[in-house]
Order: C-alpha cells, then structure tokens, then sequence
C-alpha cells in the first residue's frame, strides 16, 4: 500500500496481463456478521483485508465471538444469536457495512436479552444517515439513543425492551439499500412468528438486496419476498452456519480493470480473475455499462476479458441505480469518449464515503473537464485539453481508484499529463494494493517515468537520502554501488584478477541478485553485512573502473526503471545512465565529516573501525572515481549540489523534496 501524502501517476500507455481481485467488501463484511450470529464455526475464506473487515472483527472480537486469523482465511465462531457480552463500545471507523448491520442486530438482542451497546466511527460516519433504520428498529419497539446529531451515529442500543413484532417493520428503501439489509440480516434472531419487512419508497440497489438474501440462504434463512416492496422471515428461523464460505472477488473493484481494458488494453487483454456471470454482486453488470462505450468484454464464471473496442469511447446516457459503485468509473471513461454521458438515478451517491457527485464533478473539472450535476445526475463531456491536476480523494477509496484512469490522457492527446493522487492510501478501505496491482498490468514510455539521480562521493549520504526521498514518493530505489559491490565480491570469491575488465563483466550475467525487504540475496545467500563493509566498497571500486564491467551492468540499471518512478543512487546517475532526469541531485560533505559518518555507521553495526583508515580509504575511493577515465564521479552539469556537511538529514530530505515539487506541473 503507498501510505504517502499522494502518488504521481506518470502517464500511462497500455495496459495487459491478469489481476486477481481482493473479496469483495460487501459480501466480505456480511459473511462475517452472518457468521457471528451463528452457532459454531464458521471458515470464511478469501476474506477481503481493509479497513472495513478489520473494524468488522475488531467488532465482532469485542461481542465475544472466536476470530482467528491466516491470511485471507478467517475462522469465527459464532454466538449462535446469544449475547456473550451484555455491554461494549464499538468504534466502526468508516464502515458503512458494519454500522448498519450491527446497528440492527444489537438493537434487537439487547431488546430481547439486555444490554448496552455503543456504536460509533470517524467524524465522516458520523454525518452518514442512519435515522431510517433507527426509525424502522425504534417501530419494532428497540430502546435507540442519540449520542450526537439525532438520524446519525453515535448511538447507544439499549434493552430490554418488548418488541412488536406482530406489526409489519417498515423501512425506507429510497436512500440506501443497507437499512434494509440490515434488518434482514437481524430479524432472524427474533423470528418466534413470521416478521413482515415493508420497504416505503421505491427500493434503490437491490442488486445489494439479492446479495443479502443469497448470503442468508446460504446461513439456513429462507427469506419470503413479494417484489421489492415486501418480505417475510418465516417463524423458526435460525442461523445455521454452512461451515465454509469462500468470498468472490470485489465487482466494484473489478470496474477500474474493466475501464482500464476498454481504454488501454489494445493488444492483449486484461483479465480479471474472482468475478464472472456467476457473480451475485449486481456491479458486475459493471460490464454492460462498459460494453455500451465500447468495451470487448468476454465473462466466464468467475473471470472476465476486457479489451478496447471502440475506440475512441462511446459517449452513454444511464440509469446506474443497479451498479451504484461501480457507475462512478463511468465518469472517468467519459473522458475518453465521443460525445457526452449522463448519469442518472444517483442520489445515493450524495450520502457515500463522501458526496461523490459533488467530488467527482470538482475533481474532473481540475482536469479540465466539462461537468454538469443535479441531485441525482452528473453529465462528463469528452476532454481534449487534459490539465496535469492533484486530484482530491476525500477519504473515498473509489474516487482514488476512479482517477488512475485519467493517467491514460496520453492516449487522446499530444500533451500526456501526469496525475497526482492525493492520500492514495484511502483505497486501503477496499483494496489495499490497487496500485500496486494497477502497475502490475499496464506500461508507460520509459522517459516518463520520473527519476531523481543522487550522486556523489562515499558516505555522503547518497544511500540514507535516496531511501528517504523514494519512501516519501512511493518510488523505488537503485542502490548501483550494491551491484558494483557484488560484482567486486564474487569476482574476488571466483579469484579473477580484478585488473582483468573482460573477466570480471563476463561474470555479471551469472549473478542472482535478489532485492527484498531491505536485504540483498546472491543466490540463497544474504549478502546485505558482507556487501557494506568496507573491504568491498574497495573492491567495487576497483572493478568500477573498467569500461566492460559499466557496460555489463548498464542495462540491469536500466531496468530498475519501473513505475511509479526511481530513486538512483551512485556516481554516474545523471551522467551516464538517466542523463535525462528531471532532477538530478549530486551530494557532497567534507571528507572529515564524511570519515566520522561511516565511522559512527560501523561501530553502531558493530563492526570495528578506525577513524584514520578510514578516511585515507575514502579519499583514495574518491581520487580513483573521479579520475577513472569511464564515467568519473563528477557532477552532471545542470545537478543540483548539496553539500550536507551541515544538514541534518530530514533537511537534506526536504530540500531535495522542494526542489522536486517545484519541477512538478501540480
Ligand atoms: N545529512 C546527514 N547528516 C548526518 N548524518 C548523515 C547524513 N546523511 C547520512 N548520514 C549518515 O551517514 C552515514 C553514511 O550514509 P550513507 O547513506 O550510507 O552514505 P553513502 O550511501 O553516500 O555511502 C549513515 O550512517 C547515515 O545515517
Ligand atoms: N554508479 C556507481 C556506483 C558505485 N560505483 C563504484 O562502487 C563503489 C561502491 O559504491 P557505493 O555507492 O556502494 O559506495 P558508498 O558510497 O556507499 O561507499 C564506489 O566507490 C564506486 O567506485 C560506481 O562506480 N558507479
């Protein structure tokens, strides 16, 4: 995940190859309720891990329930209805899919057993409506308290109380489906006679309905329908656990793989494997919607095949009640269209993470885009003259993911333009790597991948600077002396004569270098202590020299050049190898204060050094790097030199941070 303040998305050309999509938020947090309202155990695998399922079980370990957890495999063992803990505060964050649900199924358990339960979240859930449930569960005869804005969370859930449940439930069902869901999901366990549900309005989402009732057959609940108006839990039901349950993959996430095919995928496809026809989340018909602009969309049962087809996209007028999440895509691929698409029926839109037509409308304006909203519609005109923009997230994991696929402006223009992603680490909320896995399957031009270049001579800082910088910037890092440094050490281990060139590049090709975790494996072996003593920092120095051995590690260099962009470190960055890198930093200090660094560096490692030696080491380093005839350390001429003899750091971290923000079009 990039947990980073926003991530530049360079622009991007074409997308092919298969992802694999995380479960599916609402059948993932569904599945866990239904779970713990049942008795035994219950495996759930292929469980979606967000934030939403973590608050779910957090949630669910305070009631008292078994969670036990391996990887994306959740074992629960269930209440079996009946209350463990009679008092508990619950905090849901911003999980809409806990909030309800709960909200009804411990109003109608402290009723019928007693209790007292608080329910509450992040300032955001706070303003999300929940009044028409409240309102449904306080018919039904549950004691509800306000804790803050009356028809909002926080609320106190109360008992005993008696509930009536010989008079119909009536619920609305025109502002958010989930109100619904949730008694469904709670009546069973006061269902001594049949318990009539009647949905006031006109009932929107019910594709999230249909996955409500196919979760509650699946735990032993045979829910009685009369069109979308009415519903019967018949007497005698009872949570029954089916023993394993395997979660489907996230439709609404499959929507941004299925945007990305229909614009970028020319060639190849992109597949996208965890959802089909077999599908029961309604977004997957996600897929009509995109085939209607244009899209190639082949479905097997659980794995669908985007490539374009019409090119450029079709401009569409919809009803997008039936894909509420899912729609909003739409709205970035009518960038890329003929003609304008509206969208309508989308009030619900309003009351999600945040007002998405209010945030999709401003955010496709700062690209440049023509939008026009009403309550419940939003219409995107074509773009042609793309602005590079930052784009705001609003804490709303799909407005993040929605965006990535304005990064493919290259496409419909000359001027590609990057776009920034402002705290892309929102998307945790349903889809923790989404651009990881986004990077995974698409490509841009290597020149636009930004690389910053950090030069400079021995324990300058190059190395803790470059990690710093690319930590901030979700970029990757090419640590070149380590590749130099491995060269020089298994060409000694292989006893080549070190002044040989054309003996020690013919050895490079043999290497498995490994890059992982901060550790560097040659082959099985974790070479990470041995490649930073200084002993080899001599012998990579001496290998450095010969014109075959740079040749022999150019391209591998190269390759590091990978989205979203590269942090390189060494001596030749900006002159040899990335000559045509936006910044390009070459970093000095005073070989005194460069002496006592590496040497507080070693004795805090534990490795015995001398002060002396070490700076004699260092400034024959330096003479033999600067004054080799193939690429000698030298600044690149339009570098920018930082001396940090008396920088801290964090300052050295800045001033390279600044100077990067003010070469960015944002
Ligand atoms: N600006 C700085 N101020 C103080 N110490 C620094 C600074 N930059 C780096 N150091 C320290 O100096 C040592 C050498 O830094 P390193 O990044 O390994 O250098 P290089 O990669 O240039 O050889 C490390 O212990 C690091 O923490
Ligand atoms: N791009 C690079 C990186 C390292 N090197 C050589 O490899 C040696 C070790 O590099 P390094 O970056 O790991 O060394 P330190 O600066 O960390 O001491 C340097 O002294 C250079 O001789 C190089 O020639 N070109």
């Amino acid at each position: 995940m990039f947990k980073i303040p926003f991530l530049d998305l360079p622009p991007l050309r074409s997308a092919a190859g298969t992802v694999r999509l995380p479960g599916s938020k609402s059948i993932s947090n569904r599945v866990l309720l239904l779970a713990a309202l049942s008795e035994g155990r219950t495996v759930v695998r292929d469980l979606l891990a967000s934030d939403d399922t973590a608050v779910m079980l957090d949630a669910l370990r305070a009631l008292g329930c078994g969670v036990a957890q391996d990887g994306d495999t959740v074992s629960i063992v269930g209440l079996g209805g009946q209350l463990l803990a009679k008092q508990a505060q619950l905090f849901l964050g911003n999980a809409g899919t806990a909030m309800r649900p709960l909200t009804a199924a411990l109003a109608v358990m402290a009723a019928t057993q007693g209790g007292s339960f608080e329910v509450s979240g992040v300032p955001r859930m706070h303003e999300r409506p929940i009044g028409d449930l409240v309102d449904a569960l306080r018919g039904l005869g549950c004691a509800i308290d306000d804790l803050g804005n009356p028809g909002y969370p926080p609320l106190r859930l109360r008992g005993p109380a008696s509930l009536a449940l010989d008079t119909p439930v009536r619920v609305r069902g025109d502002v958010s489906s989930q109100f619904l869901t949730a008694l469904l999901l709670a009546l069973p366990l006061v269902a001594e006679r049949d318990i009539r549900i009647e949905v006031i309005g006109e009932l929107i989402s019910k594709p999230y309905i249909e996955i409500t009732l196919a979760l509650l057959a699946r735990f032993g609940i045979d829910v009685k329908r009369e069109g979308w108006s009415a519903f019967v839990i018949p007497a005698g039901s009872r949570y029954r656990s089916p023993g394993e349950v395997f979660v489907e993959g996230d439709a609404s996430s499959a929507s941004y793989f299925v945007g990305l095919g229909a614009i970028a995928a020319a060639d190849a496809p992109i597949r996208i494997e965890g959802v089909g026809s077999e599908s029961l989340q309604g977004d997957v018909r996600f897929i009509e919607a995109a085939a209607a602009m244009g899209a190639d969309v082949k479905a097997g049962p659980n794995w669908l095949e985007v490539r374009r087809g019409a090119w450029p996209l079709k401009g569409i007028t919809l009803d997008c009640n039936h894909i509420p999440d899912a729609a909003m895509t739409l709205t970035v691929m009518a960038l890329y269209a003929d003609g304008p698409t509206t969208l309508t029926n989308i009030a619900s839109w309003r009351v999600k993470e945040t007002d998405r037509i209010a945030a999709m409308a401003t955010e496709l304006r700062k690209l440049g885009a023509a939008v026009e909203e009403g309550p419940d519609w939003i219409r995107v005109q074509p773009l042609h003259d793309w602005k590079a923009a930052a784009i705001h997230t609003y804490d709303d994991h799909r407005v993040a993911m929605c965006f990535s696929l304005a990064a493919f402006n290259g496409l419909v223009t000359e001027k590609a333009q990057p776009v920034r992603i402002l705290e892309p680490h929102c998307t945790a909320k349903t889809f923790p790597d989404y651009f990881e896995t986004l990077f995974g399957v698409v490509t841009a031009r290597p020149d636009d991948i930004p690389v910053i270049t950090i030069d400079g001579p021995t324990a300058s800082g190059k190395g803790t600077l470059a990690d710093e910088v690319a930590k901030a910037l979700g970029f990757g890092v090419l640590d070149s002396g380590a590749l130099y440094r491995v060269t020089g050490l298994a060409a000694r281990r292989a006893g080549l004569d070190l002044d040989d060139g054309t003996a020690v590049a013919a050895i490079v090709p043999t290497l498995d270098l490994r890059f992982a975790d901060g550790h560097v494996f040659l082959g099985q072996e974790d070479v990470t202590a041995r490649l930073r003593a200084e002993a080899t920092g001599l012998l990579a120095s001496q290998v450095a020299v010969h014109p075959a051995v740079r040749q022999a590690l150019h391209q591998w260099q190269l390759d590091f050049r990978r989205l979203p962009g590269l942090v390189a470190d060494g001596r030749d960055m900006g002159t040899a190898l990335f000559p045509g890198a936006p910044l390009k930093v070459f970093l000095t200090a005073s070989a005194a204060t460069r002496a006592e660094r590496r040497y507080k560096q070693l004795i805090s490692k534990g490795i015995p050094a001398n002060m002396e030696s070490l700076r004699e080491d260092l400034e024959a380093r330096d003479e033999r790097d600067k004054n080799r005839a193939s690429s000698p350390l030298t600044p690149a001429q339009d570098a920018q030199l930082l001396d940090n003899s008396a920088l801290s750091i964090e300052a050295s971290v800045d001033q390279v941070l600044n100077w990067w923000q003010k070469r960015r079009p944002f």
